[in-house]
């Protein structure tokens, strides 16, 4: 069967799907992912019809980083049989100032996004090993980018400036916002599911963690910045920070850019102010006051800039919850949701704890939705587009 795999690189994830083509048709055939990588990482995947195919843990030393669960992912992915590959999605964190689009990827391109790796020091460099390691072995397959930064575009300038002098917007310092490939396709499932909620707010919350402003099914707004550290906090980044912080960090503590850098990256978020882990399953099974501190900074935090963006919008219709915590955490969804009170909206306690796609009320004012993501499928959809017809 001709085949399209997707990859997708998280911060604390590899996610990989196969897709078979056929046309202009997809058919998802294996879902895969590696999480908890550097904690508890595991490797499953499933086939179309939800059959297990393997579910293996290992030590998190063995799959301390991205880079060794691309290679394990890679070797079990070549006993599969049957598939001809005729392309690679990926999905690429930051499109710079260049990318308003997904792009086939040459040598040229790959540069081009190498460029970007310190604008996204977690993500660029795993989400390019693969491109590397596909073009050695498959030098024929097209490969395709697709950004999280690409759905933003659409922002009004003075949205997406800072207020510094203008040379540094043209030198590409800007607001880009991310999860872009995550939030295209929950407006799509929107228009589905709500399609008379114009002023949605979507809260993506996952090991990385940011909320997006929808006005009729468009990204007007977003919490990330010019990095993915921007926002909200998340497993072990900081979100908004004052940037007098860094500043006195490097010139009153003596502390070098790069280890500022490992800080805000690798050292802060629920990982930082619990002191023991960036993994929420593990904050909201400990009776540890500083994990419960970091959870109330990360409830409080997400109720803070749902405000910021209800005002963006002039008013909320509906709330989506998505991504691992968002997805999963009914615990984290009803507090976020009690701390919404004042938009008037109302959780459904049952439905929360049922996993249900609706968990408001009938009389809520804010519709809250529970959508589960699927960037990958967005990636598959955009390869398939650019492979298909690469100048349209
Ligand atoms: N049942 C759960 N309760 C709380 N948090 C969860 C649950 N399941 C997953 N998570 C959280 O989701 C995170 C992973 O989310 P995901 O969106 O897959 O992250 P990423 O793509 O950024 O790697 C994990 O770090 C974990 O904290
Ligand atoms: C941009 C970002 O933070 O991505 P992730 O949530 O996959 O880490
Ligand atoms: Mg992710």
């Amino acid at each position: 069967m001709d085949a399209l795999l997707v990859v997708n690189a998280g911060s604390s994830s590899l996610k990989f799907q196969v897709f078979g083509i056929s046309g202009m048709d997809l058919t998802r055939q294996i879902r895969g992912k590696i999480d908890g990588i550097g904690t508890r990482p595991r490797l499953q995947a499933t086939a179309a019809d939800g059959t297990g195919l393997i579910d293996r843990t290992y030590d998190a030393r063995a799959i301390h980083d991205l880079p060794a669960a691309i290679d394990e992912a890679r070797r079990w992915l070549l006993t599969l049989e049957g598939f001809e590959l005729r392309a690679v999605g990926h999905r690429v964190v930051h499109g710079g100032p260049d990318y308003a689009r997904p792009v086939l990827i040459d040598a040229a391109v790959l540069d081009r996004l190498a460029s970007y790796q310190d604008l996204a020091p977690l993500h660029q460099p795993n989400n390019l090993a693969p491109i590397r390691l596909a073009m050695e072995i498959n030098p024929d397959v097209p490969q395709v980018a697709c950004f999280d930064t690409a759905f933003h575009r659409s922002h009004a300038k003075h949205t997406d400036c800072y207020a510094l002098p203008r040379a540094f917007y043209d030198q590409g310092i800007r607001r880009y916002g991310f999860h872009g490939l995550s939030y295209e396709y929950i407006a799509e499932r929107l228009r589905e599911v709500a399609p008379q909620a114009a002023r949605v707010i979507v809260a993506h919350l996952g090991s990385g963690a940011s909320m997006c402003a929808l006005r009729d099914g468009r990204s007007i707004e977003n919490t990330m910045g010019f990095t993915a550290l921007d926002g909200l906090p998340m497993g072990t980044r900081p979100g908004q920070l004052d940037p007098g912080v860094v500043l006195y960090l490097i010139m009153e503590k003596g502390m070098t850019a790069q280890a500022v850098s490992d800080l805000l990256y690798h050292d802060a978020g629920l990982k930082g102010l619990s002191g023991f882990s960036s993994d929420m399953r593990d904050l909201l099974a400990s009776t540890d006051p500083n994990a419960a501190l970091a959870i109330a900074h990360f409830v409080y935090r997400c109720v803070l800039n749902a405000g910021m963006l209800a005002a963006a919008l002039g008013g909320v219709d509906a709330f989506v919850f998505t991504a691992g915590v968002g997805e999963n955490s009914p615990p984290i969804r009803a507090r976020i949701v009690e701390g919404l009170a004042w938009l008037g909206a109302e959780l459904d306690p049952v439905a929360n704890e049922a996993g249900a796609a609706l968990i408001s009320t009938a009389k809520s004012r804010v519709a809250i939705h529970v959508l589960p993501t699927d960037e990958e499928l967005m990636i598959a959809r955009h390869t398939l587009a650019l492979i298909s017809a690469p100048n349209a």
